[in-house]
């Protein structure tokens, strides 16, 4: 199922469960606004290449729209409409003073030059710098893109608005970046996931993980679960998958892949085939990678007691019910990996105050946001009688509702 239409999907059945009187629904539905641009750069070889950007801002009831800018070569406006509109349920949940958007440009960053995406980036910025901003919307990493990446940004912006560090997050430590946010998406998956297993009397050690996707989230996760005892037994990213049944070692691997571009080669485990890695034996899966990837296809193979969505909307509704009634429990995305989101909101609010926090205080304040959004998504699960991703949506979509209603439609 497309994206947009399982997001929307999984949002009307909150709005049921919500008996959201059904304008709202239909106005909550709607994006804020969808922005299409042209990118043309030269090439380093002086040929010229062009390319679609997108910046879909969803919702800003609750505050500046936020979310991340993916550079992929599979980005297209459904899809950037469904991640934009998981980011304004996303940062209700995690209850940070947001809305929701998101922003891609349809590309292979891996085929570009370092020079080449800086001028990519520049010309994005180019085109929707009025459009962002401190107080309106705030764009941060995702797939594809990176610290540097919203240096680049930052620099742009700057030029049109004078210094603004605050416009975007994820950025440098050295320009103003907060400690702990490269890691933040990953930290918030294991706080997540220890709160996940805590309720069945289970700890982090000795379960047994296999994640999808070795970038910024999966590697971060694999190497904080390994670090609280877990055992990451299988991995894949785009380059491969590999499997150690007495559990791979993190370190090592982090190395490989930095000096690589990818885990493939390494020789601390058997490379596998990276289709058969979702259907491993596990306790813990971790899909970390792209959306839809457990599908009605693949659902009733799945062997892990366990899935935590570290990625955006890594599973469709139909595996959704094939997997519930064999008893899987998924940890929805818009919970398990707010980690980002949250220290995203640490680092706009250290650049307003214009002070910084160090790094233990950033993870004690993650690991308060990320166990009482459980917490509160529980919650949602008992007064509605229904399953976690309901409950993330019906919390998400409720507070959102709360906030348009108050501050009304009068012209
Ligand atoms: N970076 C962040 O702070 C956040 C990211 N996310 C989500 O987490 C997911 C991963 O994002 P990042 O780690 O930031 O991206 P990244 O670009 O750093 O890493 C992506 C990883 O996925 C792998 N990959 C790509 N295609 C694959 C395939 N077909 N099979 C297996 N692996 C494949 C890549 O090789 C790479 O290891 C995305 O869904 C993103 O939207 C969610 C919340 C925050
Ligand atoms: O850190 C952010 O602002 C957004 C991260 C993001 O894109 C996501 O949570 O999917």
């Amino acid at each position: 199922m497309n994206a947009l239409a399982a997001t929307s999907r999984n949002f009307k059945q909150a709005a049921k469960l919500l008996g959201l009187d059904s304008k709202l629904e239909k106005s909550l539905l709607i994006p804020f606004r969808e922005i299409k641009v042209e990118c043309t750069i030269p090439k380093d070889d002086g040929t010229l290449a062009s390319y679609v950007g997108f910046r879909v801002q969803h919702d800003n009831a609750r505050g500046p729209m936020k979310g991340g800018i993916r550079y992929h070569h599979e980005v297209d406006p459904d899809e950037v409409n469904a991640l934009a509109q998981l980011m304004t349920w996303k940062t209700a949940v995690a209850n940070i003073p947001y809305g929701g958007a998101k922003g891609g440009i349809g590309c292979s960053p891996g085929d570009l030059s370092i020079s080449e995406l800086e001028r990519l980036t520049r010309v994005f910025t180019q085109k929707i710098h009025d459009l962002i901003g401190i107080h309106t919307d705030v764009p941060a990493p995702d797939m594809g893109t990176n610290s540097q990446t919203m240096a680049w940004i930052l620099d742009e912006y700057s030029k049109f608005h004078g210094y603004s560090p605050a416009v975007v997050t994820g950025k440098p430590v050295d320009l103003g970046g907060s400690l702990g946010r490269d890691a933040a998406t990953g930290r918030g998956v294991l706080f997540a996931t220890e709160a996940l297993l805590a309720e069945h009397g289970k700890g982090i050690a000795g379960q047994r993980f296999v994640i999808q996707g070795f970038g910024n989230v999966g590697s971060w996760a694999a190497q904080l679960i390994s670090e609280a005892g877990g055992k990451v037994i299988a991995i894949s990213d785009v380059t491969g998958a590999i499997k150690n049944v007495n559990g791979l070692d993190i370190a090592k691997l982090v190395k490989h892949s930095a000096e690589n571009r990818g885990i493939k080669g390494f020789n601390g485990g058997d490379a596998i085939d990276p289709n058969s890695l979702l259907t491993e034996e596990c306790d813990v899966l971790v899909p970390a990678a792209l959306g839809g990837v457990i599908n009605k296809d693949n659902a009733n193979d799945i062997k892990a007691k366990y899935i935590i969505e570290a990625a955006n909307h890594p599973t469709d509704p139909e595996a959704d019910e094939i997997l519930s009634k064999k008893g899987v429990l998924i940890l929805p995305d818009i919970l398990a990996n707010s980690g980002g989101v949250t220290v995203s909101y640490f680092e706009w609010v250290q650049n307003i105050q214009g002070f910084m926090w160090d790094e233990e205080k950033v993870n004690a304040e993650l690991r308060t946001y990320m166990t009482r959004a459980f917490g509160d998504v529980k919650q949602m699960c008992q007064s509605h009688n229904c399953d976690l991703r309901m409950g993330a949506f019906t919390l998400g979509v409720n507070r959102v509702a709360r906030a348009t209603v108050l501050r009304g439609w009068e012209a």
